[in-house]
C-alpha cells in the first residue's frame, strides 16, 4: 500500500505573531519559533508548498494600548514593521533547520527583504521555497488575517490555515466565555453574523467572495498542522 498522501499542494498558513511569544510576554521565544519551524519544515518536507503570513501582535499591534494617542495609520505601520522583523527570525529559524525560505514584503524595504512580486512568489513555491509574507497587506487599517486572505487567493492556495492559540472557532472567544463551544464546521456568512472574533470581517468575506475555505486550529498543540495537511479532523473549518 502506498503512503497517505496530503490533501492539500499549497497552502497559506497564517501565524500570529503571538503565537512566537510562547509563555514570555513580549517579543519571540527562541524554543517556540523552532518548534513551530519544525512543524512547517515536515510539511514542507513531504512536499506541500507554504507560504506564510506572519502577524506582529507579539511586538505592536496599531490599536493597542501602546499606540493610544498616536495617529492610527503611523502605529499600523509600525504594526507592519513588526510582521517584518518577525519574517526575518521565522526565515533565520528555517534556514536552520534546512528549510529554504524567501521573505517578502508588502512594504518597500529593499536594503532588509525583497519586495512582493506575485510571480516571484510562484516561482519560489514551484522551487519549493517556503514564502514569507512580511509587512500584510502593506495598508493601514488592514490585519495581517486579511493579509493571509488576500495572498492565499492571489497564489491560488487551496485554504488558509490559521494557526492560532484556541483549537478552532468558537460560540464566543473561549478566553472569555468557559462556557463556549466549539464548531467543527461553520460557513463564512454565520461567522461573519455571529460576529465571532477569531478574524476580522474583511478577512472573513474576502474568502467567502474568493471560496477559499479557512481552517483555524491550534498551533500549540504538536503535530495538528500534519494532520491538518493529511486531512484528518482537526479544528474548525469555514467555508461558503
Ligand atoms: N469565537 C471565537 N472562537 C475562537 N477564538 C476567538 C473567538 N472570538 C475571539 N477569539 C480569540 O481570537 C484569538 C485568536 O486570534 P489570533 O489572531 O491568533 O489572536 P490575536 O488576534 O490575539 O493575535 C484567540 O486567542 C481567541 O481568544
Ligand atoms: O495589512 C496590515 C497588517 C497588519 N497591520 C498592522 O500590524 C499589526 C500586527 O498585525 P496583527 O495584529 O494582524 O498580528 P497578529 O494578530 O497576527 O499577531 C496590526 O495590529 C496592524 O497595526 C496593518 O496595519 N496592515
Amino acid at each position: 500500500m502506498s503512503a497517505p498522501q496530503p490533501v492539500h499542494q499549497r497552502i497559506l498558513l497564517k501565524l500570529s505573531g503571538e503565537a512566537l511569544m510562547g509563555d514570555d510576554a513580549f517579543g519571540i521565544n527562541q524554543a517556540t519559533i523552532e518548534r513551530m519551524v519544525a512543524e512547517v519544515a515536515e510539511v514542507a518536507r513531504i512536499g506541500v508548498q507554504v507560504a506564510v503570513v506572519i502577524g506582529g501582535g507579539n511586538i505592536f499591534r496599531g490599536i493597542a494600548g501602546g499606540s493610544a494617542g498616536m495617529d492610527r495609520a503611523t502605529a499600523d505601520y509600525m504594526g507592519m514593521l513588526a510582521t517584518v522583523m518577525n519574517a526575518l527570525a521565522l526565515a533565520d529559524a528555517m534556514g536552520k533547520q534546512g528549510v529554504t525560505a524567501r521573505v517578502m514584503s508588502a512594504i518597500d524595504i529593499q536594503q532588509v527583504v525583497e519586495p512582493y512580486v506575485r510571480p516571484k512568489a510562484l516561482q519560489y513555491l514551484e522551487e519549493g521555497k517556503v514564502v514569507i509574507f512580511a509587512a500584510g497587506t502593506g495598508n493601514p487599517f488592514f490585519t495581517t488575517d486579511t493579509a493571509a486572505s488576500l495572498r492565499g487567493a492571489e497564489i491560488g492556495a487551496e485554504v488558509v490555515l490559521k494557526a492560532t492559540k484556541v483549537d478552532g472557532v468558537y460560540t464566543a472567544d473561549p478566553m472569555k466565555d468557559p462556557t463556549a463551544t466549539r464548531y467543527t464546521r461553520l460557513s463564512f456568512d454565520e461567522a461573519i453574523g455571529r460576529h465571532l472574533g477569531i478574524m476580522d470581517a474583511t478577512a472573513f468575506a474576502l474568502c467567502r467572495d474568493q471560496k477559499l475555505p479557512i481552517r483555524v486550529f491550534s498551533i500549540v498543540k504538536p503535530g495538528a498542522l500534519m494532520r491538518v495537511v493529511m486531512g484528518e479532523d482537526e479544528g474548525t473549518l469555514v467555508t461558503a
